[in-house]
């Protein structure tokens, strides 16, 4: 005891000397920052002042142009140092309150003496920069912390791979400068830490798990040679998690080519976004992007609503019920048939379908002369290629189009209409005095009145609206091969009801991959090669044509794809590796990694016995061994009774947590519960799909909302047969795996027949408070 005593201290004078250090350098950034600060206003000024003589009197003296190019990028380049050096006083700032939370001692071949390193959150030198008082977690020798146990061991260097041994391992806790806990470990990181950060009660963020990333885990985070990796991971395995430290691990190994918004992670929605927002920043990164499919769909599709996956969920349109047509147009054969589709219209097997081109109800070309000049091309040229001659023979078109309607009446008519200003605006660079007479001034003012207005005929070519991509479409579904579901009367059905759809600018979620694919490859547009990692979480919910459009729309980003093929809310249930596969082959690479996660970390043990007993593989998945209570069932019988058990069993739960989660099937019974919780407990939430934030207290939400997220104590409002149907497998395990702590479930009414079987040996049942009647 005496020795380990000393031993502590010792280290706690360590991170005393670090720490003195850390301040030494915190004082030192305060002053660079202050100094670039001043500098940069100072070169801003100097920009702004020389930018404004210049716009006025010296305009177009090149050399005063170049000039300002300069300063301006003067001011660019201090204002980046500024941030550089700001970022700087922030790692240090964090370093501060926890300089690292583990060590490392390694004797490499032929050294007598082993040396210790200090794993962190950044790296950290000492004074005179000779040594590492920190090593940054995503250093190559840092590796060893997380997969090695003592021994000889391997690390991975840009130099190839390095032996070393390693004889020490020691974790620690640091609050606020102070080593709370320390103990040595053989394991690769161990249970006791874990189970510490496990035990803690949820905060409305997501926090990083640095300190205690696991060995499977580190496998995910640290691979920077796969071009596609899938995780199937159980829920509360990491996934996300893993997935946010592997952004921060990528964007420190390719700093100089790599920045966030080269990144973007699909989210499952808003209050998701905001639940992760904070991962990154702890680690000293900025943000990636996130956008959710809707998001990403709606600027895609402007002027038509698109249908959500959770549009579709609660109006049941997708009940558990075989959709075979809806299947096969969202699985590879429908993505398929569009290529073939286009490959029939680039040898005119199949007509395109053109739209006139108007201009204030006036047809300015008609459908037959775009069709004339595209028939005219070359036909051995792709379709993309030809519409390209298309789009440039019409805008030449209608350059000369502009000066024979600059004479006429209407352009004259509305030049009489503007005020001075616009006036003004319209002579551009010249002056009345450039002009030999009024005739001359009066037609110049024409062509360019004409010019601007037909501007919006000019944009409409450049976004191939001579196209009509809605007939095309309908087009393509009555070509759709005659496989499978496919028949004459089912490809009508599919025209006729995406026609009735546009009609009223609707497009069902079904139809938008196939239909942006046939118009990017037709236009060979929508492809964004700025993007160098795309990062998908909830995989399980999107369709393989969505996957294979996705990977179309980036084709220079790798794919880091997640999901959980158990959390299936909006389609029935699939065995774990049927996913994997799945959609490993249709997101086909070079260089795939598919990887599963079985061990579950977020619930206790027993919630997660009773979770994984729902599914039929559940014996696949390991719990963590952090013990509460058992998950409870309440059981009633009458609307009344229940009602009065809702209520209870939240405020039993809020007693015990300050945010609890009230989990519902959908809005509408989220309204329901809502009524009957009004007034009855504090602090009362009721969550829509607009909302972006968590706020504590009693949270009212459907299970869709709550995907990827986790709550300390939760109540499932109703698990009866009646609502919940009998194919509720994945939808109970969504909901029961979203508990840390604790999990109560009520039902009016005979249980889902999901809890009949070997899961109810995992609860406590509460009897009925009224007889079965
Ligand atoms: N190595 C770890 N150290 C500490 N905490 C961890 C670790 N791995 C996972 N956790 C915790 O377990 C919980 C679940 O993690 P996460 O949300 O990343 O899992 P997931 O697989 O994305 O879950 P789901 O699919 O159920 O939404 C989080 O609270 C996370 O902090």
């Amino acid at each position: 005891m005496v020795t380990e005593l000393t031993e502590q201290q010792r280290e706690q004078a360590r991170v005393d000397t670090v720490i003195k250090e850390i301040d030494r350098q915190i004082e030192g950034a305060k002053q660079a920052l202050a100094a670039a600060h001043q500098e940069t206003r100072a070169v801003e000024q100097n920009y702004s002042e020389n930018a404004s003589i210049n716009r006025y009197e010296i305009d177009d003296i090149a050399e005063s142009r170049s000039e300002i190019e300069q300063q301006r990028q003067l001011v660019a380049r201090a204002s980046e140092n500024e941030t550089i050096l700001a970022h700087q006083l922030d790692t240090l700032k964090q370093l501060r309150a926890q300089p690292y939370f583990g060590r490392i001692d390694i004797q490499d071949p032929g050294q007598a003496e082993a040396e210790s390193l200090y794993i962190g959150t950044a790296s950290l030198m000492n004074e005179d920069r000779t040594d590492f008082l920190i090593y940054d977690w995503r250093a190559p020798i840092a590796g060893v912390y997380y997969n090695g146990t003592l021994g000889p061991v391997t690390y991975q260097t840009p130099a190839g791979t390095q032996r070393t041994t390693l004889v020490k391992k020691r974790q620690f806790t640091i609050h606020d400068g102070q080593i709370e806990n320390m103990f040595d470990t053989n394991e690769t990181v161990g249970d006791a830490m874990l189970q510490a950060a496990l035990g803690r009660q949820n905060d409305q963020t997501m926090q990083n798990i640095v300190a205690t990333i696991q060995k499977e885990q580190n496998d995910i985070i640290r691979n920077t040679t796969a071009d596609l990796m899938v995780v199937q991971g159980v829920a509360g395995s990491g996934k996300t998690s893993a997935i946010l430290q592997r952004i921060a691990y990528l964007l420190y190994h390719a700093r100089e080519s790599l920045n966030a918004d080269q990144i973007v992670l699909f989210s499952p929605n808003l209050l998701f976004s905001h639940y992760i927002a904070s991962v990154l920043p702890s680690l000293g990164e900025r943000n990636m992007r996130q956008v959710t499919l809707p998001n990403f769909l709606a600027r895609r599709f402007e002027g038509l609503q698109v249908e959500s996956l959770f549009d579709r969920y609660e109006t049941r349109q997708q009940s558990n019920a075989p959709h075979p047509v809806a299947d096969w147009l969202e699985g590879a054969a429908s993505m398929a048939a569009v290529k073939d589709y286009v490959d029939q219209l680039a040898n005119s097997q199949a007509p395109l379908q053109f739209a006139d081109l108007t201009f204030e109800g006036r047809t300015l070309f008609t459908k037959e002369a775009i069709a004339s000049i595209y028939h005219h091309q070359v036909a051995k040229m792709t379709v993309a290629d030809r519409l390209v001659k298309v789009k440039n023979a019409l805008l030449r078109r209608l350059q000369h189009l502009a000066t024979t309607e600059a004479k006429r009446d209407w352009v004259a008519k509305e030049l009489d209409t503007l005020s001075n200003q616009e006036l003004h605006a319209l002579y551009g660079q010249k002056t009345i005095d450039d002009f030999a007479d009024e005739q001359a001034q009066a037609a110049y003012l024409a062509r360019r009145w004409a010019k601007k207005r037909l501007r919006v005929v000019a944009d409409a070519i450049y976004n191939n609206y001579f196209l009509d991509f809605h007939a095309l479409y309908r087009q393509f579904l009555l070509h759709l091969p005659l496989t499978g579901p496919i028949t004459e009367a089912v490809q009508q059905q599919l025209a006729t009801d995406f026609s009735h759809g546009v009609e009223f600018h609707r497009i069902k979620l079904v139809h938008t991959a196939p239909f942006l694919y046939l118009r990017d490859l037709l236009t060979g547009g929508g492809q964004n090669r700025s993007f160098q990692y795309v990062f998908i979480d909830e995989m399980q919910d999107y369709s393989l044509a969505t996957l294979i459009y996705l990977k179309h729309a980036f084709p220079d980003a790798k794919f880091t794809v997640i999901g959980d093929a158990e959390q299936a809310l909006f389609k029935p249930l699939e065995l774990p590796e049927t996913l994997l596969n799945r959609v490993g082959d249709a997101l086909a690479a070079k260089h795939p990694r598919l990887i599963a996660l079985r061990r579950s970390y977020r619930s206790t043990f027993e919630i997660t016995t009773f979770a994984k007993s729902l599914l039929p593989d559940g014996d696949e998945i390991t719990a963590f061994a952090r013990h509460g209570d058992p998950a409870k069932l309440q059981v009633h019988y009458g609307q009344a009774a229940w009602q009065t058990g809702l209520i209870k069993a939240v405020q039993a739960m809020q007693q015990r947590f300050p945010t609890v989660a009230v989990l519902t099937r959908d809005q509408e019974e989220a309204s329901q519960v809502y009524h009957h919780l009004y007034g009855q407990v504090t602090d009362l939430h009721r969550l829509s799909e607009e909302d972006s934030q968590l706020p504590s207290g009693v949270l009212i939400l459907p299970i869709y909302l709550a995907k990827g997220l986790e709550f300390d104590g939760v109540v499932i409002a109703n698990v009866s047969a009646a609502h919940l149907g009998d194919q509720a497998t994945g939808l109970l395990y969504t909901m029961a795996t979203r508990a840390m702590h604790a999990l109560t479930m009520l039902t009016l009414g005979p249980v889902t027949p999901a809890l009949t079987g070997a899961a109810s040996q995992y609860l406590t049942i509460e009897p009925p408070t009224e007889p079965q009647r």
